[in-house]
């Protein structure tokens, strides 16, 4: 569409103002209001098609004394599955709880081997081989104790095992804490591409224990604080802010009288993001409306991911995608380029990438346009911030002719070119840290 551009005619008002930090509404185990309420134990969520489901925030979920967990599996039997870095850090203090709250033989744990080039349907049919082996039957249980590869694994084997069991999500990552544990997709990579296989399929239960990010390698953290960056950005100046003064939140040294001495900082961040994300996804769980905000960060992000065979992790992969998105904003006028700089200058402080030369070239980035038009019903809404704090769709592929696109890659090389600033570039090829996510025994 020639013209005006950015935002549609007769486009709902998607601004918002900030939300106060840390604010606690009264809610009820059993949530009955449409919504996202929050209370002293996590968030409850019913949509308006009816599913509900609550995601808790609690202190050593992995303490026999704590009953959370084995209230959720409800007496019934329970397959659960860890990755081997999960079970070599927490699998021995797992099986004690088990041990302590379930009735013997009526649980076992599985170790599965997770990183990106296993999240794969022969992945979903080794979970389900294994609860066949161990006679689950449909009241059974899966629980799911990781980052988001298990997770979307484990969660995808319970939307078709016996045509659909439950299962229940601890989430160990950061990425896992604001945004797997609190939505209801589940998934796979397939031909290539990431996601395309997948189920919408709410936990029984999802479980965040802040104090199980403790052992979390700084690169999975800073994966964590892109999706944090995301929600920010979108909805939230404050939070912008607060990342912006605090940039080693979850990574710094926690000193006396600093408000992190408690992990407040933490769990304040944490807590935002989650309600954040559930207001998101509440009225559009299933995704009937294609345009959504939350999708800030994931247009270009795929096809990062999945051209560099996941040497980009997904938050770094979402972090460029956002600081490209920001640039393709600035040169449609619709951002002040100042916004667009603190957008690209906090990720950058977060030791985030906004930029990979290997995938960040014109025709893979145009391919992942088209490959998001396809995806989202032949429309692009390609979200752009407006403002730190708030957003809009790019609609359609003619508002982004190429010499724009051109535009916003060059001037990300130009500023990953710049002395000092290794934090702006993703993981060299050589960096095995993680950089794949293997995580195998
Ligand atoms: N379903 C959804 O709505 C949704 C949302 C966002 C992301 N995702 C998916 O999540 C995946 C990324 O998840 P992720 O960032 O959690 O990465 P991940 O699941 O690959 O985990 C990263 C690494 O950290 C290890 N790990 C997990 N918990 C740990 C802990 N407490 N301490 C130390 N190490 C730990 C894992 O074993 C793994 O090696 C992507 O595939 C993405 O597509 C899904
Ligand atoms: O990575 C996240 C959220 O951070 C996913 O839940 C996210 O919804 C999707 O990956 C993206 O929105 C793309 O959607 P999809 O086509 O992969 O379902
Ligand atoms: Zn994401």
């Amino acid at each position: 569409m020639a013209g005006q551009v950015g935002v549609r005619a007769g486009t709902p008002d998607r601004t918002r103002e900030a939300t106060p930090l840390g604010r606690v509404a009264a809610g009820t185990a059993t949530e009955t209001r449409e919504g996202v309420h929050e209370d002293p134990g996590g968030f409850a969520l019913r949509a308006p098609d009816g599913t509900a489901y609550r995601v808790d925030v609690t202190d050593g979920v992995l303490d026999p004394e704590n009953p959370l967990l084995a209230r959720q599996c409800e007496g019934r039997r329970v397959v659960a599955f860890v990755s081997p870095t999960v079970d070599r850090l927490y699998g021995a203090r797992l099986r004690d709880y088990l041990t302590a709250r379930l009735e013997p033989g009526s649980w076992s744990v599985a170790v599965l081997p997770t990183g990106e080039h296993r999240k794969t349907l022969a992945s979903v049919e080794a979970v389900c081989a294994r609860a066949k082996s161990e006679g689950l039957d449909r009241h059974g249980v899966l629980l799911a104790v990781g980052g988001g590869v298990l997770c979307d694994v484990v969660g995808f084997a319970a939307s078709m095992y016996a045509r659909g069991i439950r299962y229940i999500k601890v989430n160990t990552t950061l990425v896992g804490q604001v945004d797997v544990g609190v939505g209801v997709k589940t998934g796979v990579n397939a031909l290539h591409t990431k996601n395309l296989l997948g189920a919408y399929h709410p936990a029984h239960a999802s479980i965040n224990d802040p104090a199980l990010l403790a052992t979390l390698p700084p690169r999975q953290v800073r994966c964590g604080l892109g999706e944090i960056v995301k929600m920010a950005v979108i909805r939230d100046a404050e939070l912008f802010r607060l990342l912006e003064d605090a940039p080693d939140v979850f990574l710094g040294p926690r000193r006396a009288g600093d408000p992190r001495a408690e992990g407040d900082l933490e769990h304040r961040v944490i807590r935002t993001s989650m309600r954040l994300m559930m207001e998101e996804l509440c009225p559009n769980l299933r995704e009937h409306q294609l345009a959504r905000l939350v999708d800030f960060g994931h247009t270009f992000s795929p096809v990062i991911e999945t051209a560099s065979d996941h040497r980009v992790a997904h938050g770094e992969a979402v972090a460029i995608d956002m600081a490209l998105s920001s640039h393709l904003a600035r040169l449609l006028g619709l951002i002040d380029p100042a916004e667009c700089d603190r957008v690209v200058d906090l990720l950058e402080l977060l030791g985030l990438p906004v930029f990979d030369a290997a995938t960040c070239t014109p025709d893979l980035m145009r391919q992942a346009l088209v490959s998001s038009w396809e995806r989202r019903g032949r429309r692009l809404h390609l979200v752009v911030p407006t403002a730190v704090g708030t957003a809009t769709f790019v609609d359609d592929l003619d508002d982004l002719p190429a010499p724009v696109l051109g535009a916003a890659l060059d001037a990300l090389a130009a500023r990953a070119a710049r002395p000092g600033t290794a934090a702006g570039h993703a993981p060299a090829a050589t960096d095995r840290t993680e950089a794949r996510g293997h995580d195998r025994a």
